[in-house]
């Protein structure tokens, strides 16, 4: 690996020096061979397994590498804690992959760091192989998203509510930059340090904007939030919840990161939320848009002082931009629901008659996945299409009558859709059993498994039933835990 660390030239304030622990008994569990292809690894470096285990345990340390714990504050469930920064996490440096992109490669899992305050900075096998495996299906699903290159079990126990085996991730990711990184210099009202932030992060994701022209702060919020509405109604297309949208999580190059609480909604509701620590609900599914744009007006917060020196006037510039949001996003939204239902143009379908539709799988309590296969199903299959218009109504068959009001083929329509409706996703209770597994036997020959079919999500592979079947319960008494 041959490491960059830009990340270091901009100085002491943004980070804190710090070695990863030494672990007793690194053991390989994990490893992303296509990933490691992509950030040009050699292939006698990856074949050797122990070697491997070592340098991503934090045991050795890569040539090259200065490993470093990153600042950074953010908001918590909405309360702002400007003490947080990397406690159990060691950035190693960046990598050019094949796309001639810098990727930062992380350590989590590490241990501590000078951030740790009372944290172990360690993390148990079931939440690194979580954040494995939901990484690669958000990427093979075509979300925007850090990944996983390897996960290695120390042979070190680490103690939550139970002992249990410690492992460490390591994470790929296009930066770590957070919203809560711009929040921490705010918050010490220290402008050199936003302004070279600032530059570093247009110079790194958003080279098309001018730095030197008057208005690139405005252009950099502007395409932050872009991104950040792709971003979401990305997870909206495949029914993902983060869990834990607050500052410190909300990365700037709009990739998802921090595989903490997250879940799959399976029985469509808007007000779906899986986290044992959310109780009132602030990370519900359909809440995320609304958190995304409350990030932003966070992150644009934090860069008054770079906008004008009138706080009132850069306020007054700011306040169209945030406002704008909910209408971007709305569009974007809906434009992609349309192509679930097989319509490329959001003009030939009205909001409304989607809305119809997400009310009737929320009345009926029926699973957001698997509905939108059997439309996709029903447009070449005479059975599913009678099937559906008994339970769907006048629903199902204005639907039909609207595809070919607008000269939308059968075949067209379908096309669009597969590409937009996964045949699988990571479903709560087979992520959970399989963590359980390699947990307990240490066996990871089903996450193998499960991590083949979740790679092809839009294919129908002979594996792809064994992890299709829907939750007992409908998930009704899931709960995730933050992985601390
Ligand atoms: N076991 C731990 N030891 C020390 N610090 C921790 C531990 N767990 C979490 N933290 C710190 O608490 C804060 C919030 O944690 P959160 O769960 O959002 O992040 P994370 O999962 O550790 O990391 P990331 O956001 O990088 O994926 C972060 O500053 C994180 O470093
Ligand atoms: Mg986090």
């Amino acid at each position: 690996m041959k490491f960059n660390n830009t990340y270091h030239q901009l100085g002491d304030k943004f980070y804190q020096s710090a070695i990863p622990a030494k672990v007793s008994n690194p053991t390989l569990l994990l490893w992303n061979d296509t990933l490691a292809g992509n950030l040009n690894l050699e292939a006698s470096f990856c074949r050797d397994k122990l070697a491997l285990a070592q340098y991503f345990s934090g045991n050795k340390i890569l040539t090259g590498s200065e490993p470093v714990a990153l600042a950074y504050s953010g908001h918590q469930f909405g309360q702002f804690n400007p003490y947080m920064g990397d406690g159990r996490a060691h950035l190693l440096g960046e990598v050019c992959d094949k796309g001639n992109t810098q990727r930062d490669i992380q350590l989590k899992g590490s241990g501590q760091t000078p951030f740790s305050r009372r944290g172990d900075g360690l993390c148990a096998i079931g939440p690194a192989i979580r954040e494995y495996i939901m990484s690669e299906a958000m990427y093979a699903l075509g979300v925007p998203t850090s990944r996983c290159l390897a996960v290695v079990s120390t042979g070190e126990t680490v103690y939550r509510e139970l002992p249990k085996p410690g492992a460490v991730v390591t994470r790929v990711a296009a930066s770590h930059i957070r919203v809560g990184t711009f929040q921490h210099f705010a918050a010490r009202a220290d402008v050199e340090s936003l302004k070279a932030l600032t530059e570093y992060t247009i110079n790194r994701h958003y080279p098309t904007i001018d730095i030197k022209a008057d208005d690139y702060i405005l252009e950099l919020i502007k395409a932050v939030g872009a991104n950040q509405i792709e971003l979401v109604v990305q997870w909206m297309r495949v029914g993902f919840i983060h869990g834990v949208m607050n500052t410190d999580n909300c990365a700037i190059s709009g990739e998802t990161i921090d595989y903490g609480p997250c879940a799959m909604m399976g029985v469509y509701h808007p007000g779906t939320v899986y986290s044992s620590i959310d109780k009132n609900g602030r990370y519900a599914f359909a809440n995320q848009p609304n958190i995304a744009q409350w990030n932003m007006a966070r992150f644009a917060e934090s860069l008054i002082s770079l906008i004008d020196e009138d706080n009132e006037k850069a306020v007054e510039l700011l306040t169209p931009i945030i406002s704008q949001f909910s209408e971007d996003f709305n569009n974007a939204y809906y434009a992609m629901l349309a192509t679930k239902l097989g319509v490329h143009d959001l003009s030939l379908i009205d909001k409304a008659f989607i809305k119809e539709l997400l009310d009737i799988l929320q009345n009926q309590e029926l699973d957001y996945t698997s509905t939108f296969v059997q439309l996709t199903h029903s447009l070449s299959d005479v059975e599913q299409a009678e099937n559906l218009k008994i339970s769907f109504g006048k629903w199902y068959n204005d639907w039909r009558t609207l595809l070919q009001d607008g000269k939308i083929d059968n075949n067209t329509a379908q096309a669009l859709m597969q590409v937009n409706n996964p045949v699988v996703i990571p479903r709560n209770h087979h992520v959970e059993a399989i963590l359980t597994e390699c947990e307990t036997s240490g066996d990871l020959s089903r996450a193998d498994r499960f991590l083949q079919v979740l790679r092809s999500p839009y294919k129908q592979l002979p594996h792809t039933s064994e992890f299709q079947d829907l939750p007992e319960d409908g998930d009704v008494n899931y709960r995730t835990f933050c992985g601390t």
